[in-house]
């Protein structure tokens, strides 16, 4: 594996049963993603990003089949994990922000409690430390008060805050790849920049990498390095995002940039 590598897929097919024998739902994708990366992950509703993002979290469901591929996370194939080892990569090497931030906290629990609970999980630190740490990362994803938010319920703080909070817990285990699956879709459009910006710096003081998931081309010409295409499972093209929004080569992401181009006109 590359020295700069950190995630790499390999050859990867899944598939679920289906009436007629079985459905392919990923077929043959391979990828790496760097140190530092910032790769982006576009496609049409069910062509498969979530799926491979969840089989890199190890999430997949129980009736969903890997036949066939690997996927290394700093030299380890998760796919022959434990799943007591993969619980315990998962949160601290592999991080993940989904989309809905108020499904991902306990409405009982102050933001606090989230933080200490998860970072102590992960790491041997006092109640003091790890609140300490929270408080840092709070005020790195530009949230103020930090102390005051601490004791805050989820309920008490708008969705972008919630989400900010999320990046937070998640950067501060300093993991190596960051997995981010539409992270801003519920924002306006300043807070989206905004959380972009911030998501995109930590990435980069902390050389973490990012698997960046959204169906809004803006967000994915913003952020990412190289951009890979998915339809129907496979990926159809990859390419440094300059060279991918100015000189597209398959059909289907010509149709993708398309579709933008005249939504932005109607
Ligand atoms: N547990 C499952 N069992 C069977 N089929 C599934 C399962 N989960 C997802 N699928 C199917 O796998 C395909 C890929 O779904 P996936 O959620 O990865 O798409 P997506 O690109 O993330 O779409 P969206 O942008 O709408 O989130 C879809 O056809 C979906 O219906």
């Amino acid at each position: 594996m590359e020295e700069r590598v950190v995630l790499s897929v390999e050859h990867l097919h899944i598939s679920v049963p289906a009436p007629q024998g079985t459905k392919k739902l990923m077929n043959d994708v391979s990828f790496d993603l760097k140190k530092g990366q910032v790769l982006g992950l576009v496609g049409a509703s069910g062509s498969g990003k979530t799926m491979t993002c969840l089989a890199i979290m190890g999430l997949l469901a129980d009736s969903v089949l890997v036949e066939q591929g690997t996927i290394r996370l700093e030299g380890h194939n998760l796919l022959q994990l434990h799943p007591r080892q993969m619980r315990a990569l998962r949160g601290s090497r592999i991080a993940v922000i989904m989309q809905n931030p108020m499904s991902a906290f306990n409405p009982t629990l102050t933001i606090g409690a989230h933080f200490v609970e998860t970072i102590r999980t992960h790491r041997p630190l006092s109640r003091k430390e790890a609140s300490e740490l929270a408080v840092t990362y709070l005020a790195k994803t530009g949230l103020r008060f930090p102390d005051k938010l601490m004791d805050q319920y989820p309920f008490q703080l708008s969705g972008g805050m919630l989400q900010r909070v999320m990046i937070a817990i998640a950067m501060s285990l300093q993991p190596a790849v960051v997995i981010a699956d539409e992270p801003t879709t519920a924002l306006d459009s300043v807070h989206q920049t905004q959380l972009l910006d911030q998501m995109y710096r930590l990435c980069q003081e902390q050389d973490t990498a990012m698997l960046l998931v959204s169906h809004d081309l803006g967000v994915i010409a913003y952020m990412a390095d190289e951009v890979m295409v998915m339809n129907n499972g496979s990926i159809v093209e990859k390419a440094p995002a300059a060279d991918l929004f100015e000189r597209p080569e398959h059909p289907y992401t010509r149709m993708l940039l398309q579709a933008r181009a005249d939504a932005r006109l109607a």
